[in-house]
């Protein structure tokens, strides 16, 4: 039987986490002031200054540098918190129209997306960097734009904390395939605990170039099936 619907973490499983704390958290961390003092007064930006206020206790549309020193310390903190998501999300977009940014996935995701494709499972995304930030990523790949190979993509604000298996009902409602029928792929075992206290099947994605165990060495027993990489997951996986 085939998955109607594979949902896939990002950050470790489609691509690498050097790529995300290398090059595109330090990105959007060196430009959070000056992006906020260039594009304070635009709807967008402002929508999410408005949200850093509200959740520190201040009236929005106070002093804006109270809201750059909020998300400076939740980047710092590597907190996954909407708005610094969302702000993170336009950052990049200007990284990757400017030519400075591109994208990264490893050689076997786009394997495993033919590979679900083919036979007929619809391909979402679920990560804690915002739907833009998941678009844009995968439109500047280095295997080109990808975005047409996915149906979707869900967020903290879309979806909720990947932690939560109430997340992962909110997916299973809007996917609108049988709970059984979805599997979640995932380098973070909380997540995958998440998504199997919902019904989900779950495939641990334990890539040594991640630096996780060598072929000889077991992963910890922690119930969820492992595999080496996404390539791994679609030709391996019981559905
Ligand atoms: C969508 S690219 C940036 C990923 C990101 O911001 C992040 O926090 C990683 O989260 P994930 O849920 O993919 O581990
Ligand atoms: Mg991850």
């Amino acid at each position: 039987m085939t998955a109607a619907a594979v949902v896939l973490d990002v950050e470790g499983t489609t691509s690498a986490t050097e790529h995300v704390y290398g090059v595109l958290f330090p990105y959007a961390r060196a430009r959070i002031a000056d992006w906020v003092a260039e594009h304070g007064h635009e709807k967008e930006t402002r929508a999410i200054l408005d949200d850093v206020d509200r959740i520190g206790g201040r009236p929005a549309g106070g002093d804006d540098k109270e809201a750059v020193r909020a998300l400076t310390e939740w980047a710092d903190a590597d907190r996954k918190v909407a708005p610094l998501k969302e702000l993170q999300g336009l950052i990049w977009t200007a990284g990757y129209d400017s030519g400075e940014l591109s994208g990264h996935v490893y050689a076997d995701t786009l394997l495993a997306l033919r590979k679900w494709l083919n036979g007929g499972a619809q391909i979402y995304i679920y990560s804690s960097g915002s739907v833009q930030a998941q678009r844009q990523l995968f439109a500047h790949t280095q295997f080109g734009d990808l975005r047409s190979r996915l149906s979707g993509h869900f967020d903290t604000r879309t979806a909720g904390g990947k932690r939560s298996p109430d997340s992962y009902r909110a997916i299973t409602r809007s996917v609108g395939v049988p709970v059984r029928q979805v599997l979640f792929a995932s380098d973070t075992v909380a997540e995958l605990d998440a998504a199997r206290t919902a019904g989900w099947r779950t495939a641990w994605v334990v890539r040594p170039e991640e630096g996780g165990p060598a072929d000889s060495a077991r992963p910890p027993a922690t119930g969820h099936p492992v595999y080496r990489n996404l390539l791994a997951v679609a030709e391996e996986a019981q559905l």
